[in-house]
């Protein structure tokens, strides 16, 4: 199976957006069906859906809507500073505030101990924190979270990446998410491999992105 860095991915996703015209909120919108069928739905109502600010955020904001529609109960952790927001994200959070989504902005302990009570009174754990984005080691609030999520030994499925782990390297940023279940888009990250024991059952989901464009990205690089 072809594996990649989050790098190539990223050129990837860029390439099929600029060359070909599919737009990013088209791939993060089959992202989160992907995840969404992944989901055994009979088992689980209560849903804690913690989004970082990037794309990654954003695909877990997308699953939400889809998880509401169909009746689930959705609350969603925000983490971050919503000016830098990536533009997908923004789109996918001002849907879910328009469907009167229940979103709690986690900045402060008060908030952070709400997150805490609602993931005890939770059935599942959705990871959608940090993807191929993640340049640095988790600090602050990001850690306090990802703590509790792992304290809280509820089921958790990350999406693309378990937040934490660099996607190229497979190496602990801090501190990481440990996943019941990852499902990660399209190709392999090179960081996976190997990785269930963090990443839990992990799961390759294509996302729509035509062969040509990985062919033209790999083979560019494998050129260099
Ligand atoms: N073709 C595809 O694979 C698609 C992937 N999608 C999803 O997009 C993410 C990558 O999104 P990106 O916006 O590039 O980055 P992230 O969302 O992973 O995170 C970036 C976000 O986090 C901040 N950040 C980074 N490191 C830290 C840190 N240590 N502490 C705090 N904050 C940090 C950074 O500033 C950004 O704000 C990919 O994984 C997929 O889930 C698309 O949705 C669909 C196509
Ligand atoms: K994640």
């Amino acid at each position: 199976m072809i594996s990649v860095s989050g790098e190539e991915m990223k050129l990837i996703d860029k390439y099929c957006i600029k060359n070909l015209g599919i737009p990013g909120i088209v791939l993060m919108e089959n992202a989160a069906l992907k995840v969404l069928k992944n989901i055994e739905m009979n088992k689980y109502n209560t849903f804690v859906i913690v989004c970082g600010v990037g794309n990654n955020g954003g695909d877990g904001l997308a699953l939400g809507r889809h998880l509401m529609v169909q009746g689930k109960k959705a609350r969603f952790f925000i983490l971050g500073n919503m000016d830098r927001g990536s533009n997908d994200f923004s789109v996918n959070y001002n849907i879910i505030k328009n469907i009167n989504g229940d979103i709690v902005h986690i900045n402060s302990d008060e908030e952070l101990s709400l997150f805490k009570d609602s993931i005890i009174d939770s059935d599942i754990i959705i990871d959608s924190i940090f993807g191929t984005g993640l340049t640095r080691n988790v600090e602050g609030i990001f850690k306090d979270v990802i703590l509790s999520i792992n304290k809280s030994e509820k089921y958790v499925i990350s999406i693309d990446i378990p937040s934490g782990l660099d996607g190229n390297t497979g190496k602990i940023l801090g501190i990481c998410v440990k996943a019941s279940k990852t499902i990660t888009f399209q190709l392999l990250k090179r960081g996976l491999m190997g990785m269930e024991e963090l990443a839990g059952e992990i799961i390759v989901e294509p996302i729509g992105i035509p062969d040509m464009v990985i062919d033209s990205v790999l083979g560019e690089n494998l050129k260099k």
